[in-house]
């Protein structure tokens, strides 16, 4: 790094806190550039100030119910997440074709806790945004219980999310091709989820290779409407964590969105360099064009309770979605398709709740069978992770928490030294790393022995094509050059704490769970939350494979230099070394990635599946399903990317269906 990459006194941190803690040494001046994401006072109340503005003036372009209800349009789109507003603004480009959105949660414009880095911290558990599912006592994991997080209002998850953005391995993505959805493949979606990128270099950080060579030579798009770059913020834990990596072999990877995840990164985050704020699907797709296009109307708080669907033959057409707004129900008119797009979990419920599902589900709770469709709801896969691995970190060097952003006394000290900034960390995570079971378990072969014995055991129990899914995952499994296993490196402790030492915490992720399971609805009160039973840990292999990862993760925190970092593991203390012991431990703590997949799965009907490859479900003739659902098979990689890309793709299909 040269002199010229020093940040001016008012500039932002640009990629590394490390970087500049080494040259500047004080632990002041690295939490002032850890303030990075908050702008100084002045172009904060500005900002603040236009945003109002833009709020009232956003808010009108709005639809109102009588712009929706009993109104017709060409589209009906339920849900405005990720992937809905991806979609809504893609079909409306075309002025002659009319679209409807209707969204359950708030609109939130220009809503801080949205826009600002560390907004998520409120949000989440907040019902206002998050929609809190619980989820059931989980039998295998000692009857505990966690609820998971979604984004409610405009924006969906994407609105909440942690902005982290990767792109799945290569091979995981043709998986779901090779399950039997022509045209399914890295590379058609690569190409298409480039077009909701655009990376933005950040100016300090032309000066590090790294980061150059992603940007001229790689794999990130340039001109969609998701900008994209390195977080101005990052603690300095996690380059410290690389650096143990390597001393165990792992690489160092500057591109982490070709295809190719293996090894330990900096992780591209969604945040607008330009204004240091959250870029999501309603600030980057839907507020942009609103005003210009007359043909979509977005409806918030507009809660879809089920789809009218009347039979034509053989095929099931939905001609009308009734939801609730203002404490009534109403109706509204699609002449050409209903599109669900309410995420991973309230698809399969409003599916269910117009009649398409598993019979037995849907006959006890009083619902009319249209279609008996039993996989709706199945196939459930998520992400399993961690949260009880935190250390203590030294609070006499360079490496910033949020629990020592947030300290009071702290924050005190900053102002003193640096008056004109103002506002609370944003210290946002950005330490990943992706490696294959092979290197982190000398068990490797026995765990893929294992379960294929199991397979072998079970299959006849299993339902239509989870066999050969599981032929599928145990390939990948064996491939060294796929990853199995993530590590999260988070700037903070996930299991409360009140000790006001600075914390940071290591996640294990295993990417390819082997358990599967249920997103079903238990009342025909459309406002009753699902019962949701991911079975965490129900196959071995994944308390196995995450037991492993864990003992990985514990060797490379001793190892230096990150060991140099560390006071001390807190949780679950290095005196707990027996495997029995660190299975319960496992048991007790598992979380959430929010990654949920699989419960609409797109696959042949005789396979489980639900939706056809051109996303329309089973036995309908206009109904289709564009969000995460659909997915088959998990990913490894954090999913905002996949929803975004899923919706490109889906825009192009019901464009050229439908000749538009
Ligand atoms: C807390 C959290 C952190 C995450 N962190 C990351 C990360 O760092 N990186 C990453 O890549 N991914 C992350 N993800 C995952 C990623 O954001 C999601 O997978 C993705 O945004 C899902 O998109 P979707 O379109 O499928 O669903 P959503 O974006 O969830 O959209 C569904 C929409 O439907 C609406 N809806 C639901 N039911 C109804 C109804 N009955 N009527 C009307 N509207 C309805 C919802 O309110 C919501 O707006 C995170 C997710 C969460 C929750």
């Amino acid at each position: 790094m040269t002199a010229t990459c020093r940040p001016r006194p008012t500039a932002f941190a640009a990629f590394s806190c490390q970087n500049i803690a080494n040259r500047t040494g004080s632990r002041l001046q690295l939490a002032y550039f850890g303030l990075g994401s908050t702008p100084p006072y002045k172009r904060w109340t500005h900002f603040m100030r236009v945003n109002f503005r833009k709020s009232a003036r956003m808010e009108q372009k709005l639809a109102t119910l009588s712009d929706v209800a009993n109104n017709g349009f060409d589209f009906v789109i339920v849900g405005g997440g990720t992937a809905g507003l991806v979609l809504a603004n893609r079909l409306t480009e075309n002025p002659e074709v009319s679209v409807a959105v209707l969204e359950a949660g708030k609109a939130h414009i220009e809503d801080p806790l949205i826009q600002k880095l560390d907004g998520w911290v409120k949000q989440l558990a907040n019902p206002e945004y998050d929609w809190c599912f619980p989820i059931v006592p989980q039998k295998h994991a000692g009857n505990n219980s966690i609820s998971w997080s979604r984004g409610k209002g405009l924006g969906g998850s994407s609105a909440i999310n942690l902005l982290g953005w990767t792109r799945p391995q290569r091979e995981d993505f043709d998986a779901i091709e090779k399950l039997g959805n022509p045209g399914w493949n890295f590379d058609r979606f690569y190409e298409y989820s480039k077009k909701s990128e655009k990376f933005v270099i950040p100016e300090t950080a032309r000066c590090h290779k790294g980061y150059r060579d992603l940007y001229e030579f790689h794999s990130m798009g340039k001109d969609g409407p998701i900008p994209l770059s390195f977080a101005r913020t990052s603690s300095g834990a996690e380059f410290e964590f690389q650096k143990s990596l390597e001393h165990h072999g792992v690489t160092t990877i500057s591109d982490m969105l070709s295809g190719d995840l293996l090894g330990t990164a900096k992780i591209v985050s969604s945040i607008d360099p330009a204004s240091g704020t959250r870029a999501y699907s309603a600030s980057q797709y839907l507020f942009p064009v609103l005003e210009e296009r007359p043909n979509l109307k977005v409806l918030s708080e507009a809660y879809v309770t089920r789809l009218l669907l009347t039979k034509d033959g053989e095929e099931i057409v939905a001609s009308a979605v009734e939801f609730e707004h203002g404490g009534s129900l109403h109706q509204v008119h699609a002449s050409k398709e209903v599109i669900l797009s309410a995420g991973a979990i309230k698809s399969p419920n409003i599916l269910e709740l117009s009649g398409i599902g598993d019979r037995e589900i849907l006959e006890p709770l009083g619902i009319p069978v249209i279609q008996h469709l039993p996989a709706v709801g199945t196939n459930v896969q998520e992400h399993l992770t961690i949260t009880g691995l935190v250390f203590e970190m030294r609070d006499d060097i360079d490496i910033a928490t949020s629990d020592l952003m947030r300290d009071p006394a702290f924050q005190s000290k900053l102002k003193g030294a640096y008056p004109h900034v103002e506002g609370p960390l944003s210290l946002v995570w950005t330490g990943i790393t992706y490696l294959p079971v092979q290197t982190v378990s000398e068990r490797a072969d026995s765990i893929i022995d294992m379960q294929t014995a199991q397979i072998v055991k079970e299959a006849d129990q299993y339902p239509p094509g989870l066999g050969e899914q599981y032929e599928m995952q145990l390939e990948l499994m064996k491939d060294a050059k796929v990853p199995d296993v993530e590590y999260l490196v988070f700037p903070f402790s996930l299991v409360p704490d009140t000790s006001g030492k600075p914390r940071l915490s290591l996640l294990p992720v295993v990417s390819h769970p082997f358990s599967r399971g249920t997103i079903h609805i238990n009342s025909a009160d459309p406002k009753t939350h699902p019962t949701i039973d991911p079975h965490y840990y129900e196959e071995e292999a994944d308390l196995e494979i995450m037991l492993d990862s864990f003992k990985y993760a514990r060797k490379i925190a001793q190892t230096e230099p990150f060991k140099n970092i560390v006071v001390a593991e807190v949780m679950p203390g290095s005196n707990v070394t027996d495997d029995d012991e660190l299975r319960d431990h496992l048991r007790k703590h598992f979380w959430t990635a929010w990654h949920t997949v699989g419960s609409l799965s797109m696959l042949p009907k005789e396979k489980g599946g639900v939706v056809d490859p051109m996303l329309k479900v089973y036995g309908t003739k206009n109904v289709r399903v564009v969000d995460l659902s659909i997915i088959p098979l998990e990913v490894s990689a954090h999913t905002q990317a996949v929803a975004y890309g899923i919706a490109e793709i889906a825009a192009d299909i019901i464009k050229n269906d439908n000749r538009l």
